[in-house]
C-alpha cells in the first residue's frame, strides 16, 4: 500500500454493498462527530494508522465502528493515488465491501446506518459535500 504523500492525512472507506457482484443497495452511516460532519452521512472508515496498510485500517475500521467481519471488493479509484480529496488536507482512498460475518451496527462515531439503493444514492440522504463525487462513482461502477 502506498504511503501517505505530501502531508495529506490517509483516509479509508468502504462502499459496503448488498452483493458485490451485482450491487443494489449501499451502506450509508450517520456521523456523530465533529460538529462540522455531525448528521451528514458517510462511508464507514477513518484514518489510517502509522505504518498500517490501506486495506487493513479499513477492515479494522469497520469491525471497530460496526462490528463486522468484511471483505474489500474492487477500489473505487479516485483523482490522486491517496484517493479522493477531501476538504483538508486529507484523502480517502475508497472499496467496495461486503459484510461476510456481523450485523452491522452504529458502535462507534454514527448513530444511524441506513441502506439505500445505489441507484440515486447521492439525492437520497445529506451526504458530508466532499462524498458526493464518490457516491456518484459508486453508482456508476455498480451499473450494469
Ligand atoms: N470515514 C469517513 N470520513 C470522511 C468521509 N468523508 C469525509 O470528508 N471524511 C472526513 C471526516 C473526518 O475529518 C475524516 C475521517 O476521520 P475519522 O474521524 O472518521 O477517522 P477516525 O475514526 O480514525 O478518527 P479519530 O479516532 O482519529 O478521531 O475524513 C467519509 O465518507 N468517511
Amino acid at each position: 500500500m502506498s504511503a501517505p504523500e505530501r502531508g495529506l492525512i490517509q483516509i479509508v472507506g468502504a462502499a459496503i454493498v448488498d452483493d458485490l457482484e451485482r450491487p443494489r443497495q449501499l451502506l450509508a452511516a450517520r456521523r456523530t462527530r465533529p460538529a462540522q460532519f455531525a448528521r451528514l452521512w458517510e462511508f464507514p472508515g477513518g484514518k489510517v494508522d502509522p505504518g498500517e496498510g490501506c486495506e487493513a485500517a479499513l477492515l479494522r475500521e469497520l469491525d471497530e465502528e460496526l462490528g463486522v467481519k468484511a471483505t474489500l471488493g474492487a477500489e473505487v479509484p479516485g483523482e490522486t493515488s491517496q484517493g479522493w480529496k477531501l476538504a483538508g488536507p486529507a484523502a480517502m482512498r475508497v472499496w467496495f465491501a461486503r459484510i461476510d460475518r456481523g450485523f452491522p451496527l452504529p458502535i462507534e462515531d454514527h448513530d444511524l446506518l441506513r441502506w439505500v439503493p445505489l441507484d440515486g444514492a447521492a439525492g437520497a440522504l445529506e451526504w458530508i459535500p466532499a462524498d458526493l463525487p464518490i457516491v456518484e462513482a459508486v453508482s456508476s461502477a455498480a451499473r450494469y
